[in-house]
């Protein structure tokens, strides 16, 4: 493979993974995005949304980074969430850096120190320190925050690779972290090819923007009882070459009936609203129109249930 020319004066060209941690709402998922530049993983204003590693592809002339989204880490009190846990270390120890957010208009608390403490342990990653969220703070409560996560990081001896503040909402020092996270990154050519954002199969994209839609609004009701399966995805036959239209069947499944009638809502009216809402994203996504076919279903207690966690793709 030839190597790239591009950056600084006889820089090398390099790739590699990255993931980002730190607890709930810390800002992940948005800046992965603002990152990549496109909508890879969802966003929300709720806690642990994000379920699956998505990975989302930074390409620049003198380098590539591959960006891996990985759910919360969390005290362990389902089966669940054992193997979120187990996935989030499994990736640690795969990647080439890790970040971790801090957001800079919340204190340092015991969630952030359970997570630190954890990668700590992970000596041989090189380990970045992300102030999220700088655009909600003054300068002086920034510095204050700065100073901080320096500290966290002497008392539990990880050794910052970088601290650096970011705000992916106004996109400042976006690229500087790009920057940094690729000089961590070893020399060698690029793994993915241009112009592929994300190497999630496109089933798993779609039923995360599924889950997206039907969490909107019904969060505080159903926080974590919901799982989306893409069933079945096939172009329609008989259709013009020049009016395709492709066939999504996707099972919503929920915990418990009285789960079931919040999603669906009076008369389906709040299913029809989910359908519409997902099948503009997925059209947006995969450029071409969709008939989207929701289903919603219990299956009891699926968080608790190995057989059925592994149906659902945990
Ligand atoms: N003002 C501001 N808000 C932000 C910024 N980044 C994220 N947010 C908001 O913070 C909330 C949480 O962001 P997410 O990206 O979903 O956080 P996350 O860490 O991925 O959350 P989980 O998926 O639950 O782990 C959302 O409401 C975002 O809009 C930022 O730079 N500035």
């Amino acid at each position: 493979m030839t190597q790239l020319d591009g950056g600084p004066e006889g820089a090398e060209y390099r790739s590699g993974f990255a993931c980002f941690v730190g607890r709930p709402n810390t800002g992940k998922s948005t800046l992965m995005n603002s990152l990549v530049g496109q909508k890879v993983a969802i966003t929300s204003t709720r806690p642990q949304t994000t379920r699956h590693a998505i990975r989302g592809v930074v390409h620049r002339d003198d380098g590539q980074l591959i960006l891996v989204d990985t759910p919360g880490l969390h005290r362990p009190r389902t089966l669940l969430g054992q193997r979120l846990n187990d996935l989030v270390r499994t990736t640690w120890a795969e990647v080439d850096a890790i970040a971790m957010c801090f957001p800079a208009d919340e204190r340092i608390g015991p969630g952030d120190r359970y997570i630190a403490a954890e990668l700590a342990r992970i000596t041989s990653t090189p380990r970045i320190a992300v102030a999220t969220k700088m655009d909600l703070v003054s300068d002086s409560r920034l510095a204050e925050h700065l100073a901080a996560v320096a500290d966290l990081g002497v008392e539990l001896e990880i050794d910052w690779a970088e601290i650096v503040p970011v705000s992916a909402t106004t996109g400042t020092q976006v690229g500087l972290l790009t920057e940094l996270l690729l000089a961590q990154m070893p020399a060698g050519p690029p793994l993915y090819p241009e112009g592929e954002l994300t190497d999630e199969p496109e089933e798993k994209l779609i039923a995360e923007l599924v889950r997206e839609s039907a969490l909107e609004g019904v969060r505080d009701e159903l926080p974590h009882s919901i799982a989306v399966v893409v069933e079945e995805m096939q172009p329609r036959e008989d259709r013009p070459e020049n009016r395709p239209l492709l066939d999504i069947y996707v099972n919503i499944f929920v915990e418990r009936d009285s789960q079931k009638s919040i999603v669906i809502g009076r008369k389906g009216a709040r299913l029809r609203e989910v359908g519409t809402t997902a099948r503009k994203h997925i059209e947006r996504l995969l450029g071409t129109p969709v008939y989207l076919d929701l289903h919603v279903k219990v299956s009891k207690d699926w968080q608790r249930d190995p057989k059925k966690l592994g149906r659902l793709g945990f």
